[in-house]
């Protein structure tokens, strides 16, 4: 079958001729039902949207959390004038925009995409000088950082296609293609376009070497039957919803060449925080033989964190699992929304430079891989 072409999109960023931007998210809660597009206008609005999960998927909290606050600063309310305010004051613009930064961070804790981006843009600001006419740059500066972000992000995920579609062909060139099993949703809903781990199926599919790609329905917030299923539906792969419980027996009778998930945050060692539910699949991928890779950008990884014995793992409302299951509606419920998987059940972590594997002692050196590739 032949791809259709990545069409969907997850925000509309623009920037009219007076330098003020608008932001409009798709509602992922809406889908696969509805097609709407809400408007962000503000860091609260952003903040909003992240924490509720309208969009959500790492790389897309990130680039939501930055578009947001290049609108609030943009934007003709109260901002604008409270910056106006402060606008011969250098130090005093920058905290203003600190504080707005620090606060969007609280929005989600686990994706580590949200702080590198922070950090990412108060290196910009720190670097600009502080000269007149301060409001503008700094907020121009955030406006173009932005759109910056939005035009790495795809690059890097077509990358990432690239990269592991390469290295899986290299070992299963089966005649009809590669078989893909994958959690969560890591496609262009989750990202700017074209998607991490779903960007390789994509790759695989537009090279007409994808043979079929199954999804975990992802409970308990459905990602997989919500998302991932209707994405695969929209580009034509040939794929097949299955319930979280029945990876193993999909694996044993229908076959599976690879696992491929995204990440959340990727320790120096390897470990991988991601959707709860991808460590019992790679306990699963390791019982069946079959490979597991980790799709992540450079965005993700989080050279800082030894391992992953202390990401801090988001709990979400015990409401968000019984309205999406059958229970007593008082019954108590531990609903983290990730997990972490040791770096002992990865094969390769896939990033836009290229395939990181295990040394011969059998560990991943992410600080050196990053060292080696970074400009
Ligand atoms: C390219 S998205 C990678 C991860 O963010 C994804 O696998 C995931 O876990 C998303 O979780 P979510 O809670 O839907 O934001």
């Amino acid at each position: 079958m032949a791809a259709k072409g990545n069409n969907l999109r997850s925000l509309i960023f623009e920037v009219d001729d007076d330098g003020k931007a608008s932001l409009s998210v798709l509602d992922q809660l809406l889908l696969p039902h509805e097609t709407k597009f809400v408007p962000i206008e503000n860091v609260e609005g952003a903040w909003d949207a992240i924490r509720s999960m309208r969009i959500r998927g790492a790389p897309l909290i990130a680039i939501v959390a930055v578009l947001g606050l290049a609108v609030d600063l943009t934007s003709n309310g109260t901002t604008i004038r409270d910056l106006a305010g402060l606008a011969n004051s250098f130090s005093a613009t920058r905290e203003y925009i600190y504080d707005k930064m620090a606060y969007l961070t609280t929005s989600r804790p686990t994706a580590v995409n949200l702080s590198n981006a922070m950090v990412e843009l108060r290196d910009i600001v720190e670097k600009m000088s502080p000269e007149a006419p301060v409001t503008r740059e700094i907020v121009g500066a955030i406006v173009d950082h932005g759109r910056h972000m939005l035009a790495r992000d795809v690059s890097d995920n077509v990358a990432i296609g690239r990269h592991g579609a390469d290295d899986l062909l290299s070992r299963h060139d089966r005649p009809d293609g590669v078989r893909l099993v994958t959690i969560c949703n890591t496609g262009s809903l989750a990202t700017a376009g074209w998607g991490t781990a779903l960007g390789v199926a994509r790759e695989l599919h537009r090279r007409g070497r994808l043979e079929s790609i199954a999804c975990l329905e992802t409970r308990p917030y459905n990602q997989g039957s919500r998302l991932t299923a209707y994405e695969i539906r929209e580009e034509g792969m040939n794929g097949t919803l299955i319930c979280d419980s029945m990876a193993a027996f999909y694996m044993r009778r229908r076959g599976a060449d690879a696992c491929v998930v995204g990440a959340d945050r990727v320790c120096a060692n390897g470990d991988t925080a991601n959707k709860v539910g991808t460590y019992a699949l790679a306990i699963i991928a390791r019982e069946m033989g079959v490979e597991f890779f980790v799709a992540s950008p450079f965005t993700t990884l989080d050279v800082d964190l030894s391992c992953g014995d202390d990401i801090e793992i988001e709990e979400r409302p015990p409401g968000e699992m019984l309205e999406s299951a059958c229970a007593p509606k008082d019954m108590p419920c531990w609903n983290p929304g990730f997990d972490v998987t040791p770096a002992e059940y990865i094969t390769g972590i896939i990033t836009e430079r290229g395939v990181l594997k295990k040394s011969s002692d059998g560990t991943f050196d992410v600080i050196g891989f990053v060292r080696e590739h970074s400009s």
